[in-house]
């Protein structure tokens, strides 16, 4: 089993960082400066692989660094705790899928990536959350700028009521990315390319992007937050309100958008966690059970709750 402190860069020990809003920071009486406590997901994907799931799969994998690096990360809203402990590293340039059953913590825990839970008062985290070797809760962070480099797409499309040009242009000229005429208009361009949406969309740019499909609406907020050129872009049930064909042209994107963007994505469906994820980690009463290759979770689960959710004996 790797331990957690191989991890390069982090000295280990679990560190109390953020009070949220109006709750109170708890503190961890059981965690020892130095001791690591947190339970061990079964490997660390990508990073370091334990020699038992090396086996079976191919030795010459390429494995990639760490993109987020969470370290015994606990959340309360008020006085629910709603995260246990959860240590992850996700590897960059891939995807990870989070699955579990309704409430299990698969969404709070995707907002603390950007910091979305900031934005609820009662919410209370502990822990640690790396972004390569920034922490995400440190004093110093500028959370507007996270949150461009790490994007979010969520259950619902969301475009803003202006044309489908301004939802892309929005955020880059808040952010002085691109000069307003050719520049921008590349930029639009290019964003809706890599969203697969252009060939769609190039002849009515001045319309409203509410006027698009839902699947069409979906791929404009994935051209959106590919604008502000995003390391990591997190997916909160991306295609859970879109027909099968949509569906299928999101996980198509998915898939091509992989090798660029650390793409981590909450899932209800498991077929759809098998079809676009390298990664999956299982979340059961805001613990996480069982993270490892998608192949392994769904073939070979280590653990016997992974197993009971997999084929469906609960969830
Ligand atoms: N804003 C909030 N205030 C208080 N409790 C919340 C809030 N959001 C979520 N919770 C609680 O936290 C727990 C985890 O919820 P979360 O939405 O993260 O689960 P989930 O696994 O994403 O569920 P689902 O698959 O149904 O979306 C649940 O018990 C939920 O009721």
């Amino acid at each position: 089993m790797p331990q957690p402190n191989d991890n390069p860069g982090n000295s280990g020990g679990v560190a109390a960082r953020s009070s949220l809003g109006g709750a109170e920071l708890r503190e961890g009486s059981d965690t020892v400066e130095g001791e690591d406590h947190r339970p061990q997901p079964a490997a660390a994907p990508g990073v370091t692989r334990a020699p038992e799931i090396a086996a079976g799969h191919d030795a010459e994998e390429p494995t990639h660094p760490t993109k987020v690096d969470v370290r015994g990360l606990n959340l309360w809203y008020g006085e629910t705790q709603a995260l246990f402990d959860v240590s992850l590293r996700i590897p960059e340039k891939d995807v990870t899928a989070l699955i579990g059953p309704s409430g299990c913590g698969k969404s709070t825990f995707l907002r603390c990536i950007n910091r979305m839970n900031d934005l609820i008062p009662s919410v209370a985290i502990q822990g640690q959350l790396l972004l390569d070797e920034t922490d995400v809760y440190g004093p110093d962070v500028d959370v507007v700028q996270l949150r461009s480099r790490v994007g979010m797409v969520f259950q619902k499309p969301n475009p803003f009521p202006k044309s489908i040009y301004e939802n892309i242009a929005y955020a880059p000229r808040i952010h002085g990315l691109a000069k307003k005429g050719a520049e921008m208009d590349e930029l639009v361009e290019t964003s809706l390319r890599k969203a697969g949406l252009w060939k769609e969309v190039s002849d009515r740019l001045s319309m409203p992007g509410t006027a698009l499909s839902g699947g069409q609406q979906q791929r404009l907020c994935i051209a959106r937050a590919i604008a502000v050129n995003p390391d990591v872009i997190l997916m909160d049930e991306p295609a859970s309100a879109l027909d099968p064909v949509a569906t299928a042209t999101i996980e198509e994107l998915i898939d091509e958008l992989r090798s660029n963007y650390t793409i981590i994505i909450v899932t209800h469906n498991m077929q759809q966690a098998a079809r676009v994820a390298r990664y999956t980690a299982f979340f059961h009463l805001g613990e996480v059970i069982e993270y490892d290759d998608t192949d392994t979770i769904f073939t070979n689960p280590r653990q016997k709750r992974t197993e009971d959710y997999i084929t469906g004996r609960f969830g």
